[in-house]
């Protein structure tokens, strides 16, 4: 996939909004080559990024002796947990982020999703998962402010409920929602693999349909199904991309993002 049509442009305004996910599996390991090239990305598109920090917080519920229990890949988060989950993607996590850009000379703000009604969610399911929310709005125009004044938004995935009650939300999903919000013309899920692997090749390009075959046959499993489960909701006419990228190193290739590519088959193509 290329990089941008508006490789071009040079004013801060005109640039597309490029969100960018980056997968707790990777977030310890990412390379030189991919700050550098994130970098280069943020010249030609407003980057926002929001991050998970799974493994991070599994470790810390650990050392502190609390268990965990997931269902469908969701952390089932109790008041207990939710104090950890607070702790390590608010805190560390987030902080290990900016300070990884600030040596990369860019300036970020690290928020949670929580702050300023950011990201508002409702309870999927309290007695199963406690608290755990579903996206339900995501206020765009405050990210658009940071944007206008070249800071990077670094968006840990916490939310409120419309009582105010403090949400742990799936960071993939997260991703998803603040890339509709900001009408954004890509959507990158960095993470441990290169791209969706089916017998044993990284596929370039696919559609939510292959996908789902994908799934039914299990060459697509655990930490992947979020992913592309999110993916294929954040689809539209602004959003006709979404790519799996590896962390290990650079984004870019040429002028190509390198990864694989999803995205939605248009109606002529598929009767052809
Ligand atoms: N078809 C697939 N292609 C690539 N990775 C897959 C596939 N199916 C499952 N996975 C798994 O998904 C993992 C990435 O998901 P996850 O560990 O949740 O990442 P992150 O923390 O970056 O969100 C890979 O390391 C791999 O083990
Ligand atoms: C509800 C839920 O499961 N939330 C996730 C949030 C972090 C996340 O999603 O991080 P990764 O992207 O590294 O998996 C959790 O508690 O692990």
């Amino acid at each position: 996939m290329t990089i941008s049509k508006s490789m071009q442009a040079t004013e801060p305004r005109e640039k597309p909004v490029i969100v960018v996910k980056l997968g707790g599996s990777m977030i310890d390991q990412l390379s030189e080559s991919f700050y550098e090239s994130f970098i280069q990305l943020s010249e030609h598109y407003h980057c926002v990024i929001v991050h998970g920090g799974g493994p991070a917080i599994t470790s810390l519920l650990n050392d502190l002796g609390i268990k965990g229990e997931f269902y469908d890949g969701l952390r089932k988060t109790t008041a207990e947990t939710l104090d950890v989950v607070m702790m390590t993607l608010g805190g560390k996590v987030s902080n290990q982020v900016t300070s990884s850009l600030a040596r990369h000379g860019r300036h970020s703000i690290g928020l949670k999703g929580s702050d300023g009604g950011l990201i508002q969610a409702s309870l999927i399911d309290e007695e199963k998962l406690g608290f755990v929310g579903q996206v339900e709005q995501v206020k765009g125009n405050l990210i658009k402010q940071l944007l206008d004044h070249e800071y990077i938004p670094v968006i840990a995935p916490l939310a409120r409920t419309s009582e105010g009650q403090l949400v742990n939300v799936n960071a993939d999903a997260g991703a998803a929602a603040v890339a509709n919000a900001l009408n954004a013309e890509k959507l990158l899920f960095v993470t441990d693999v290169a791209g969706i692997i089916k017998q044993g090749k990284i596929i370039d390009r696919t559609t939510p349909e292959e996908i789902q075959k994908m799934i039914e046959d299990g060459d697509i499993y655990g930490g992947m199904i979020p992913k592309v489960t999110a993916a294929i909701s954040a689809l539209s006419d602004d959003l006709q991309e979404v790519l799996v990228v590896s962390g290990e190193r650079s984004l870019i290739e040429g002028e190509t993002i390198k990864g694989t590519t999803i995205y939605q088959q248009r109606k002529e193509e598929v009767t052809k």
